[in-house]
């Protein structure tokens, strides 16, 4: 199965939030990465066809979501940012309410439903009322309503939202296991959500679809691009005033500065040593000044 998405435009009164967007998706997992406010949920929205596109169109195999019409939305699995769960809801009573929605039978429902509970780990708390469920609980039976009616193309906008370590690499392993004939695309603003999962990462600023490459093929656009140098910690200030530094750590008394970008500190004294690029430092070369280090000095 072909996706492709032909010069998609969205347009909020003055705002463009989707801005002539064009990609061409097959099977795999695809990461939609971009910071808040890039236009990922309305790209996403318009893909799962709950939003119109002001211009453009998505096509299925060369077919017009438009003409599709109910055949698109049988192909399509949506996680929204916020699935408005009812929190007095079992979560197999859930699942059988959104099987109403989708126009799946109560006997397919149950194969399907049994079927789903038991590969997102939620057997056991089928009764539970979903007020009682953790964040990734919720992730995870949010996934299980979106794999419903089989879909060929599966849409998580922020799957990894408010999970904590543990929680996410369950859902990671999750999206891996279903990947397998499906088109899954995943928006995320967190880097290693995606680093080891997506065939292709997709990076989305201010509504423009900048780069679709592979995770390696990112890390190579870095190559070259990222250096470490030993400071005093007094030169630090400097240093993060000037430069994008991915991470600082202490070494014998020093600090050791990883810094990313076309130019390098020319200091006297010191060495800048090249680096193996990361991904991390990918989402820090193209976020630019918007992308801060979190976090403090590592030991
Ligand atoms: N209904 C709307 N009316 C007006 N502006 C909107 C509307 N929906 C989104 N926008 C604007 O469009 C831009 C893109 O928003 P969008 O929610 O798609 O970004 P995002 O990348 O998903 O960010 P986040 O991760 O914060 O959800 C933002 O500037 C947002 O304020």
């Amino acid at each position: 199965m072909i996706l492709t998405i032909k010069g998609i435009n969205k347009k909020f009164k003055d705002k463009i939030a989707v801005n002539d967007f064009n990609a061409t998706l097959n099977t795999g997992i695809y990461g939609l990465l971009g910071l808040n406010g890039a236009g990922k949920t309305t790209l996403l929205r318009i893909l799962a066809d709950v939003s119109n596109e002001s211009s453009g169109c998505i096509l299925v195999d060369g077919k017009n979501k438009k003409d599709l019409g109910e055949k698109y939305r049988e192909l399509i699995g949506y996680l929204p940012q916020d699935v408005g769960f009812y929190k007095n809801f079992s979560a197999e009573k859930f699942l059988y309410y959104v099987c109403a929605l989708k126009g799946i039978s109560k006997e397919e429902g149950k194969i399907k439903i049994d079927e789903l509970l038991k590969f997102v780990n939620l057997e056991k708390d089928r009764k539970r009322k979903i007020g009682k469920f953790s964040g990734g609980m919720k992730q995870r039976l949010g996934i299980a309503q979106a794999l419903l009616n089989d879909p060929k193309i599966l849409i998580l906008d922020e799957p990894t939202a408010g999970l904590d370590p543990n929680e996410r690499i369950r859902f990671k392993n999750l999206i891996a296991d279903i990947s397998k004939d499906k088109i899954v695309i995943l928006s995320t603003h967190i880097i290693s959500d995606i680093e080891f999962i997506a065939n292709e990462v997709l990076v989305m600023k201010d509504g423009v679809l900048v780069e679709q490459l592979t995770p390696n093929q990112m890390i190579e656009t870095v190559r070259g691009k990222v250096c470490s140098i030993n400071i005093n910690e007094e030169m630090l200030h400097n240093i993060q005033r000037e430069f994008k530094v991915s991470n600082i750590a202490r070494e014998n008394g020093k600090l050791a500065v990883r810094i990313v970008g076309d130019e390098r500190p020319n200091i006297l004294g010191t060495v800048c040593r090249d680096e193996e690029p990361n991904l991390e430092d990918v989402f820090l070369y193209y976020f630019n000044d918007e992308a801060k280090l979190e976090g403090g000095i590592s030991n």
